[in-house]
């Protein structure tokens, strides 16, 4: 199934030598020897021992093994062996496999290594299909870090530059999939507090939704063993509120997720398949009636998408979501490689095209920032680095070349372009603005001249798409209500919040009125409250910043817009569409701010 071959800059490695299907054991392997976690002098001279006596084949094999260590004697070159390939086996000591030590690192590997106990073996299993000629890998730390976490531990323990697809995309997807790593770790951290059996008892739509987001996130990552954590977790929530349907399929999924990269010959996976038998079992089931099923109410729904609906109780949360633009969404937020191609009608962005000219079938845009302005021959032309941090031209082709408009762009400001559409040039791709055509952003039968720029199809924002994306996130936590809970945007406590921003209407603070409120020297706490809540959003987090670039409609519109939903082509600034519009208009609880 595989061998060991050379590769650049890693020495040596494991390669396929053919199709390996995902959840295939590729290896099993009984380590030729063990060193106890924190060796000591004795341990050390046993290794050297052990090493000697072994069998001429497997002392040259062991001797082969690479190390990342300088050492000057033998003793310190069988240390720095072991410190360099040993894998975690019984009690956290260490163990050296001859053939398994040969796999390299990557952050998004395609295959998993444990230790398993019952068989007294490190197997490795693939966590998706690996092609003919694909390079083995297992991450050496697994997921959960940032690049820069992930770079530090492997240069301190391995001394080597991971150069993996994931350390290798471009600065604003790193800076995106880090976000939403650390993200994703916060609202793990909420699951790791509280009694073990009673902690699912207090909001637990909420909870379902944070662990919805977790799953999902892992889910992209591939990453098999945070899959596992958070439906078996997902399982526990179901099951203290009596959600057997759900809690069966929860913790099915963790069992499928546990044995894809272990297998289902452990002691784990026994005892998983054992509970699975009836999870009623748990000792979770049954704290509360609240979500009451039976294993019967598992839907027999064939489409994945309802099924995800059902299974995370989405319903009401779609009705309640209202800001959940997605900057990072590449099909619907673009740099220049993602553009659809000028005259190559892509039926994913235009209408059928049979009669030579199409209209766009969903709503999609270019961002760039300015990084510079030109107007050679008095064609006004504008470097832009792009959402994917690629360098590229906006160039004007209209009846004025640019010169009528040039006065909206500046420096270091974003560009966003509706429909935008990839032309090439000499200098490579481009995108191309040519009058009412707009920028080979077609008026697709939308008569808007384009020197009515302000509300064109392209609109240039003074901020730089970094603080845009910046912006985007807080949005995303503190202006975006889950099951009408919100967070306060001052303290980060959850709850049903009736107080926001009166500048932008948008950020919640902590405010609850009740018929008992208590009033203190003739101060309503809840007042108090609040506006110590706003005081902190306002000054500590720079809320003042954020309130006056969401008071530009523009702005605002790119986050409120239903980016999803297309009714038609539209122009900036963008029109607040149905349950938006509460969103928008809504300046309820006006206070003294
Ligand atoms: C367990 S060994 C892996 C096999 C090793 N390449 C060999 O030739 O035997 C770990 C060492 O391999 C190298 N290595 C592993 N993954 C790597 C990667 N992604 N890039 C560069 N070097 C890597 C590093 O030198 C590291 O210290």
């Amino acid at each position: 199934m595989f061998e060991i071959r050379d590769v650049d800059g890693k020495g040596k490695g494991l390669f396929a030598t053919q199709p390996i299907l995902k959840g295939t054991c590729i290896l099993s392997e009984t380590p030729v020897l063990t060193v106890p976690a924190s060796p000591s002098l004795q341990d050390i001279e046993d290794l050297w021992l052990h090493v000697t006596h072994l069998p001429d084949e497997q002392r040259q094999a062991f001797e082969a093994l690479s190390t990342c260590h300088p050492y000057d004697n033998n003793f310190t070159k069988y240390l720095n062996i072991v410190r360099t390939n040993s894998y975690s086996v019984r009690d956290g000591a260490g163990g050296i496999c001859l053939v398994a030590s040969r796999i390299n690192h990557a952050c998004d590997s395609n295959a998993q290594h444990t230790w398993n106990d019952r068989l007294g073996k490190i197997t490795v299993y693939a966590l998706r299909d690996i092609a003919e000629n694909e390079e083995i890998t297992t991450n050496y730390m697994g997921c959960g870090r940032t690049r820069q976490e992930r770079q530090a531990y492997l240069k301190k323990i391995y001394k080597f530059d991971c150069a993996c697809e994931l350390c290798s995309l471009p600065t604003a997807l790193n800076e995106a999939a880090d976000r939403k790593l650390l993200r994703t770790r916060k609202l793990w951290s909420y699951f790791q507090v509280g009694d073990g059996h009673t902690r699912h008892l207090a909001n637990p739509l909420q909870r379902l939704r944070r662990l919805e987001e977790i799953a999902q996130h892992w889910a992209e990552l591939g990453s098999s063993t945070q899959m596992h954590d958070a439906n078996l977790e997902a399982a526990a929530l179901a099951l203290s509120h009596s959600d057997v349907a759900r809690g069966s399929v929860f913790f099915g999924r963790a069992y499928a997720s546990y044995i894809l990269a272990h297998g289902d010959n452990d002691q784990i996976a026994r005892d998983l398949r054992a509970r699975l038998q009836d999870v009623t079992k748990s000792v979770c089931y049954g704290q509360s009636t609240r979500w009451q099923t039976s294993i019967d109410d598992v839907p027999s729904e064939k489409s994945p998408d309802i099924f995800e609906m059902w299974l995370w109780k989405k319903e009401r949360y779609r009705s309640t979501t209202t800001l959940s633009v997605d900057l990072q969404d590449r099909s619907t937020f673009l740099g220049i490689g993602g553009l659809p191609t000028e005259g190559l009608f892509d039926l994913e962005y235009h209408q059928d095209a049979s009669i030579g000219q199409s209209n766009p079938k969903r709503h999609w845009c270019f961002m760039g920032e300015i990084k510079d302005m030109a107007t050679p021959k008095g064609q006004l032309q504008l470097m832009v680095k792009d959402i994917d941090n690629h360098v590229t031209g906006i160039f004007f082709h209209d009846r004025h070349k640019g010169a009528n408009v040039s006065r909206l762009f500046k420096k270091n400001e974003t560009v966003v372009v509706l429909y935008a559409q990839r032309a090439d040039s000499d200098a490579g791709p481009v995108v191309k603005v040519t009058g009412t055509n707009v920028v080979k952003v077609r008026s697709y039968s939308i008569d808007i001249p384009f020197a009515a720029t302000e509300s064109s199809i392209l609109q240039s924002f003074p901020f730089p798409i970094k603080s845009i994306l910046l912006l985007q996130d807080r949005v995303r936590e503190y202006a975006t209500p889950h099951d009408n809970l919100r967070t306060c945007h001052g303290c980060a406590k959850e709850g049903s919040l009736s107080q926001k921003c009166n500048g932008c209407g948008l950020f919640w603070y902590c405010h609850s009125v009740r018929q008992s409120d208590p009033v203190h020297q003739g101060v309503d706490v809840n007042l108090l409250l609040f506006q110590t809540c706003q005081v902190t959003g306002w000054k500590d987090k720079d809320h003042q910043t954020d309130c006056k670039m969401l008071k530009n409609a523009n702005v605002r519109s790119l986050f409120t817009f239903k980016w999803h939903e297309f009714k038609g082509p539209v122009r900036f600034p963008l029109p607040p569409q149905d349950d938006n519009v509460e969103e928008l208009t809504n300046r309820a609880g006006k206070m003294a701010f």
